[in-house]
């Protein structure tokens, strides 16, 4: 279906730069082309795929740029629909003269994600690839662009497509079972494609965390007592003195961020005070704060020096969240406890193992090259399809029938089948403009 109005935004940065492009997308695309374009060849004559060279005008026939209409006809464009990417020379002026001159040709201002929206609608890709798009353009490290692309060739659909062959012929096997009762269901045809769905939905859920981490970063805190070596070790995995660090314990007494990307997740570090009785007033207002950074942190390195008395603190952290580090150790005191990693920030020794660490507990053992779940929508999805596939398992024929098939509707809502305009619109409100 083609919508009737034609839809123009200016798809590249906003700011100064080399080229900019206006694009145009809608059944009036190229006839808004070539009334604001002059050049040897007209757009909407012009076969899809080639470009024009020629003046963008404005409404008095004056000169806004130079530059080139690229002409792309329905379908074979980004949205399926006709489009017209009108690309001129970087300059926030005459991207924003051009934007005007197709607005009063008729063209309507696109909202966020509204291109991308039209290539869902027309069938060009499903809810799962549009999403890619998104994260893709957001992301921020290697590996959550690795994960967008896996996604926008379709990854994550074709898995789910196997699945839903899987629960689909399963179906079949019960109903024909219902139908014919004396012929029965043989196991391999019942129990076997549901545990393999099951398997299947549950190692896609691992991924959802190391998915999330990825795209969105995490969050990682240094606590401990005074003294400990928070703020050097800090500076040791950034590189740089961002933290000040004196042999006075008290030193760091509000807390301080610092971005870096740490195994492929864009990470904010965290340092905080030092945390003891203290009747200070500001200090104890950053102790405050420093137990709350921690259990608000995705993790947290819990810091003791190990060339002191041990004095352990306890923290409302839970262990899967922990890091527990000895630290100074090239002092030549350590004790042995496994529950211990030992890190000296003044030599490097134990930083390669403390990032093997973080890896680990960030991203788990998520092959790098599988996709992973990268939205709460799908985590909802998978979670829901999950649990009437385990009702599926333990129910009856005649129910677990029917459990199937509410596992399958989660699924096809995955990739966006049957899902409703509000949750499409809520996923394309966060899009940029022009995307
Ligand atoms: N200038 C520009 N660069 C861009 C985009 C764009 O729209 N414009 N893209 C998007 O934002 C991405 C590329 N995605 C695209 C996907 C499909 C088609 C397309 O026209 N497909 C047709 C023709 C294919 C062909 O000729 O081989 C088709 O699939 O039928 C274009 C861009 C990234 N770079
Ligand atoms: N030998 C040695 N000294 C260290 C090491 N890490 C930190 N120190 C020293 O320990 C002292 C305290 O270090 P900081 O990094 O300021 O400790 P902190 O935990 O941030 O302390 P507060 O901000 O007061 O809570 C400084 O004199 C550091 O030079 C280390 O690995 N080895
Ligand atoms: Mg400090």
């Amino acid at each position: 279906m083609i919508r009737a109005d034609t839809i123009v935004a200016i798809s590249t940065a906003q700011g100064e730069g080399a080229i900019g492009i206006v694009r145009l997308s809608g059944p009036q695309a190229l006839s808004i082309a070539d009334q604001l374009f002059s050049g040897k060849r007209t757009p909407s004559r012009t076969r899809g795929g080639r470009f024009l060279y020629g003046r963008f005008l404005d409404r008095e026939g004056e000169t806004i740029d130079e530059g080139i209409v690229l002409v792309f006809k329905g379908p074979h464009s980004y949205t399926g629909e006709d489009v017209a990417e009108l690309q001129t020379h970087g300059s926030v002026s005459a991207l924003g003269a051009l934007l005007t001159r197709c607005v009063e040709l008729g063209a309507r201002l696109a909202k966020p994600g509204e291109f991308t929206l039209r290539a869902f609608l027309e069938g060009r890709m499903d809810l799962n690839q549009a999403e890619a798009v998104n994260s893709l353009i957001h992301a921020q490290t290697d590996t959550a662009r690795r994960q967008a692309t896996l996604g926008l060739q379709g990854a994550l659909s074709k898995r789910l497509d196997g699945m839903v062959f899987k629960l689909a012929r399963t179906m079949g096997a019960i109903q024909a079972m219902l139908d014919y009762p004396e012929e029965g269901v043989p196991e391999e045809d019942r129990i076997v494609p549901l545990l393999a769905v099951q398997n299947e939905l549950n190692h896609l859920l691992d991924t959802a965390r190391a998915g999330k981490l990825a795209q969105q970063g995490a969050r990682l805190a240094l606590l401990g007592r005074p003294n400990a070596g928070k703020s050097s070790l800090l500076n040791a995995l950034l590189g740089y003195e961002r933290s000040i660090v004196t042999p006075i314990a008290g030193t760091t007494r509000d807390y301080l961020e610092a971005h870096m990307e740490l195994v492929g997740v864009p990470i904010t570090l965290i340092d905080t005070a030092g945390v003891r009785e203290t009747a200070d007033v500001i200090e104890a207002a950053g102790v405050e704060r420093a137990l709350q950074l921690g259990e608000n942190a995705d993790l947290v390195m819990l810091l003791e020096d190990a060339s002191a008395p041990r004095e352990p603190l306890d923290v409302n952290v839970p262990e899967d969240r922990l890091i527990r580090l000895q630290t100074k150790t090239d002092l030549g005191q350590v004790w042995h406890d496994d529950r211990y990693q030992s890190v000296s920030a003044i030599t490097g020794a134990g930083l390669p193992e403390l990032r093997d660490r973080l890896r680990e507990k960030l991203l788990g053992d998520q092959a790098r090259h599988e996709v992973w779940l990268s939205s709460e929508r799908q985590v909802q999805a998978v979670t829901a399809a999950l649990e009437h596939v385990q009702g599926a398992l333990t129910l009856p024929d005649e129910l677990a029938s029917y459990e199937i098939e509410l596992a399958l509707n989660h699924l096809a809502e995955l990739s966006g089948k049957n899902v409703s305009e509000e949750v499409i619109e809520q996923i394309f409100r966060n899009f940029c403009v022009g995307k």
